[in-house]
């Protein structure tokens, strides 16, 4: 009869960038039912073959065959529970315990909890495992190790893929273990390849496969290889094989040791597969791993409720309030300090005649600037104010009124044509506002305006006139949507909802996938058969419960506790920061897809913070952007969805008006193309 072979690797060529070949044309048969120990120098290149083999990565050339099949075919059933992988590093998840480890290795390849419950009783002791409530990240390297081992075999699987097992474990632990494995791979027909840095203990396998510069030196029992150098030193037989091979040609050297092995056989009659699974007890699974890591890691509540709850409070006790504290000399040529301001001067009016008489009208005005905004400071002179606002620095500027203010504006009232000059010139009020602070300029501008106006349609109501003469030639009427006296605030607050949802789940979502590869959760995973597709969409559902969070954490304080105004629909408002949220948690995936490490991908999420807030019209109105830069503007995920967010709550505007529907589509449209190039990357890189 023909011996199966479980694996079968043919001309294997394997390498990593250009010129460094780890294997070169390699040849290895693993029989059914055995134990085979594969060893090598370290970095010969033994690891990279068995994640070959498990499917983790392609070779360059050549052929694998795994159970009959080639790895990914559906004839071969690898991935999936066919196949037990403990990989080199520990690959667990250090806020699982041991029960939840064992849990969620047990539930991807399909068991139930009580045939895991079972299998958990039977490794137990075999293996030493910890107390089951114990965290991974509690435990020590060597049961850390051990967790790892069992996760490895506890579905029974056909074939068991062991990268170094008995590292740091006690001699009668690695003994028990070789025992374990010499059982089930005689009562059971399971297949266990090894690698392991005690070459000795390899004497226990029923073959060995000696590795060397890519290519087998040996294949054989150990028995075989000892006669044949007439030592009892598996050490000593490899040195020796290691210094012929340098003499010897390959060719020479494959030929004389190799043992028959069947050939080319692909044909591998298959055992009845103990274990189904399927995406649903998968992914159940996963959003249960991610659960706990959410739940379990102290940054997650942090990041989820504290952040946007610090971030939008922060936002309305600092952004859009009117300054306080400011101060203003006051040099009144007119009528001094007016009497530590309790004169306001005189108006008078005339019924005879109907003329007005004004006499220290600035004190009118200057009693009209309200103290809580502007604090108002007397000085003698004008030079003097200079010098000292010079000096100190303590005012945002200068008033200074004229000796014949109050003529002034009693003959621009009565008598404006004729007017000389000089009277011209002593009917207004000089402001020097001394600010480099173009928003309190701005500010101290707009409410002196507004003061002076107030004052003058009273003096003018007082002179038997209507207020309207007091009013420029201008008029503004009330907007036809929102507030006459919108302030900064209101207006940038739509956008910074978005921009703040859009990168509180970047910043979560940038690390995931680069987490799971660190932590070697990621390949192995893979080789059990769940799929980047379920990886993927599970880390989006669970993390679509703490965006639902943080979308409600924001808007119940700003419209619930901020009294923000919402002239439109709430569910509007809901539906589009929800879905920017997500936008973002996409775009986090994208970056933690395309970036290799932690810190990387942290530069790609900061590095793409501020260019995103200073083009999508947060701090400035994009209408004074140059034209390519405002194209640019409109095409990123916050530009439109922003206007959009304007529309609803400023004016109110419906679902089926595009300025709404488009930021709609722009969000889905991101949202798509991401989760698209995610799925992509994640599909080329295997
Ligand atoms: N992703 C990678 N990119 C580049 N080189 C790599 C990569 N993975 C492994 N190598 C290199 O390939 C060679 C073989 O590595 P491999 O891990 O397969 O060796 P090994 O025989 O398992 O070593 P050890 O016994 O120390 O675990 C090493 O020189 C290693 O540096």
């Amino acid at each position: 009869m023909t011996m199966q072979n479980a694996v079968m690797v043919r001309n294997a060529k394997k390498g990593y960038g250009a010129g460094v070949t780890i294997l070169n044309d390699l040849n290895v048969n693993v029989p059914r039912g055995c134990i085979y120990s594969l060893l090598g120098a370290s970095g010969c290149g033994k690891t990279t073959l068995l994640s070959c083999v498990v499917g983790v990565r392609k070779l360059d050339s050549g052929d694998i065959w795994v159970l009959g099949g080639k790895p990914g075919t559906k004839e071969c059933g690898i991935p999936g529970p066919r196949i037990g992988y403990m990989p080199q590093d520990v690959s667990l998840i250090d806020e699982f315990s041991l029960f939840d480890a064992l849990h969620f290795f047990g539930r991807i390849s399909g068991m139930e909890k009580y045939e895991i419950e079972e299998r958990y009783m039977e490794l137990k002791d075999l293996l030493q495992l910890p107390p089951r409530n114990r965290l991974v990240k509690n435990m020590s390297g060597g049961q850390q190790r051990r967790v790892s081992f069992a996760a490895a075999l506890l579905q029974r699987p056909e074939l068991l893929i062991l990268d170094e097992p008995t590292v740091g474990l006690d001699p009668v632990l690695r003994d028990n273990i070789w025992n374990h494995l010499a059982k089930i791979t005689k009562e059971e027909g399971v297949t266990v390849i090894i690698t392991t840095h005690y070459i000795e203990e390899a004497k226990q396998s029923d073959r060995i496969g000696l590795l060397r510069n890519g290519q087998l030196l040996a294949e054989s029992s150990p028995n075989e290889l000892l006669s044949r150098f007439q030592t009892d030193s598996l050490e000593e037989a490899f040195l020796t094989l290691s210094q012929q091979q340098q003499e010897q040609s390959r060719q020479e050297n494959i030929n004389s040791i190799s043992s028959p092995s069947g050939g080319i056989n692909p044909s591998y009659n298959s055992q009845s597969r103990k274990y189904q699974s399927n995406w649903k007890i998968r992914s159940m699974a996963l959003l249960y791993k991610n659960l706990l890591q959410f739940i379990r890691h102290p940054g997650g509540f942090l990041f989820s409720i504290v952040l946007p709850f610090l971030q939008v409070s922060l936002f309305f006790n600092t952004i859009g309030l009117e300054p306080k504290d400011l101060k203003l000399y006051i040099v009144n040529d007119e009528a001094g300090k007016c009497h530590g301001q309790k004169y306001l001067g005189n108006v008078t009016y005339y019924e005879e005649d109907r003329t007005c008489k004004f006499i220290d009208l600035s004190c009118r005005f200057i009693a009209g600037i309200d103290e809580n905004v502007l604090e108002k400071k007397f000085y003698d002179n004008y030079e003097q104010a200079k010098n000292r606002l010079n000096d100190k620095r303590d005012a945002i500027g200068i008033m200074h009124f004229k000796k014949n203010f109050s003529l002034g504006m009693q003959e621009k009232i009565e008598n404006m044509v004729r007017m000389s000059d000089n009277l011209i010139s002593a009917a207004a009020i000089y402001v020097t506002l001394h600010t480099p602070d173009r928003e309190i300029a701005l500010f101290a501008t707009q409410k002196l305006y507004k003061m002076f106006n107030n004052d003058f349609e009273k003096i003018v109501e007082e002179c038997g006139l209507n207020k309207k003469y007091a009013h420029l030639p201008i008029k503004f009427e009330k907007p036809i949507y929102g507030k006459e006296d919108q302030n900064y605030g209101e207006y940038v607050i739509p956008v910074f909802l978005l921009t703040l949802l859009f990168f509180l789940p970047t910043s979560v979502s940038s690390s995931t996938i680069i987490t799971d590869r660190d932590s070697g959760i990621w390949n192995r995973i893979l080789v059990q058969g769940v799929t980047t597709a379920e990886i993927l969409l599970t880390h989006l559902m669970s993390q679509f419960i703490i965006i639902m969070i943080q979308v409600s954490v924001a808007l119940i304080l700003s419209f619930g506790h901020y009294d923000l105004d919402c002239e439109g629909s709430m569910l509007g408002i809901f539906a589009i920061s929800t879905l920017l949220a997500l936008c973002g948690m996409v775009y986090g995936f994208f970056i933690s897809v395309s970036c290799s490490s932690h810190v990387v991908a942290n530069y790609a999420a900061l590095g793409s913070f501020y260019p995103l807030v200073l083009l999508c019209g947060l701090i400035w109105p994009i209408e004074g952007m140059p034209k390519a830069l405002k194209w640019l503007s409109l095409t990123l995920p916050i530009t439109i969805p922003g206007n959009t967010l304007r529309e609803i709550m400023h004016k109110g505007t419906d679902f089926d008006n595009p300025d709404v529907y488009l930021g709609f589509l722009v969000i889905s449209a991101w949202i798509f193309g991401l989760l698209f190039i995610c799925l992509f990357q994640l599909k080329r890189s295997g």
